[in-house]
């Protein structure tokens, strides 16, 4: 597969309102070409409708996307999305979901990707036999294929069990070094963010409340102090304006990282 360039995709005091309810006050944010960001924040903070806007999915009310120093109007052609649920189609066979829309000659493409995520046997399987985290592996091969710039994960591993999430990760963050897209990934758990993310974003009123490098070298390894410590000093300032006086009685700090 070619090595594509990631984009640079910069958020310019976004404010994004759903009726009454503003969810978005003032998003500046810039993402480098290559670069891979982890948005957290309470449920409800305006997460999803933030990679919804990369998406081109829904338009700001005010400010403005930029995409490789464009203005991004319409749907962002060079974003693919990976949600929580693999979205596939159960009367297609696991290669012709991986090429789904496309034209030409793309089997083998999807041979090829379906082989960088491990399933190349899988390909004349239904996705009726998958396992969920299978499942997973297919909706990014289905992303990958038409080699995105931008990569934009909404919480993709939610639903997978601890292993198999941990195996996700590994394949994401291994195939995100190899092709160098850019990648912005939604998710609740912060040891995710800390896992993969060279910046942690956090969302907090419609702002970005905090934006923190994570300088540990790669791959990470999650018994590390320096892992332990930074994930402990982000729930902590997540926990430090928190009203919800369940999560701060909750006596260790996994089971606030569960409450979250
Ligand atoms: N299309 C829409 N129409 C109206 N309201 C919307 C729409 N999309 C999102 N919202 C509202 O915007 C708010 C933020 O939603 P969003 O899904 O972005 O939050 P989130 O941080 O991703 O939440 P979660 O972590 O629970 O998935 C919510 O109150 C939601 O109801």
């Amino acid at each position: 597969m070619e090595t594509g360039r990631g984009a640079e995709l910069v958020f310019v005091q976004v404010a994004k309102q759903f009726g009454d309810q503003q969810v978005l006050r003032r998003i500046d944010l810039t993402v480098k070409p290559g670069e891979f960001i982890a948005i957290i924040g309470r449920s409800g903070c305006g997460k999803s409708t933030l990679l919804r806007l990369a998406a081109g999915l829904e338009t700001p009310t005010s400010g403005m996307i930029q995409l490789d120093g464009q203005l991004l109007h319409g749907l962002n052609t060079a974003a693919r999305v990976m949600f929580q649920d693999a979205r596939l189609l159960p009367w297609r066979r696991v290669i012709d979901n991986v090429g789904l829309g496309l034209k030409g000659d793309w089997k083998e493409q999807a041979i090829t990707v379906l082989e960088q995520v491990g399933l190349a046997d899988r390909a004349k399987d239904w996705p009726s036999v998958l396992s969920g985290g299978q499942r997973q592996r297919v909706a990014l091969a289905r992303a990958l294929i038409s080699r995105p710039q931008l990569l934009l994960l909404d919480e993709p591993l939610g639903a997978l069990d601890a292993l198999t999430r941990i195996e996700m990760q590994r394949l994401i963050e291994r195939l995100w070094r190899e092709q160098r897209f850019t990648a912005l990934l939604v998710t609740h758990d912060v040891d995710e963010a800390v896992m993969l993310a060279d910046r942690v974003v956090l969302i907090e009123d419609g702002e970005c409340a905090l934006d923190l490098p994570v300088r540990l070298p790669r791959p990470r390894q999650r018994g590390d102090a320096a892992f332990a410590d930074l994930v402990d000093t982000i729930l902590r300032r997540i926990l430090s304006t928190e009203s919800d006086e369940k999560v701060i009685a909750a006596s260790s700090m996994s089971e606030k990282r569960r409450a979250l």
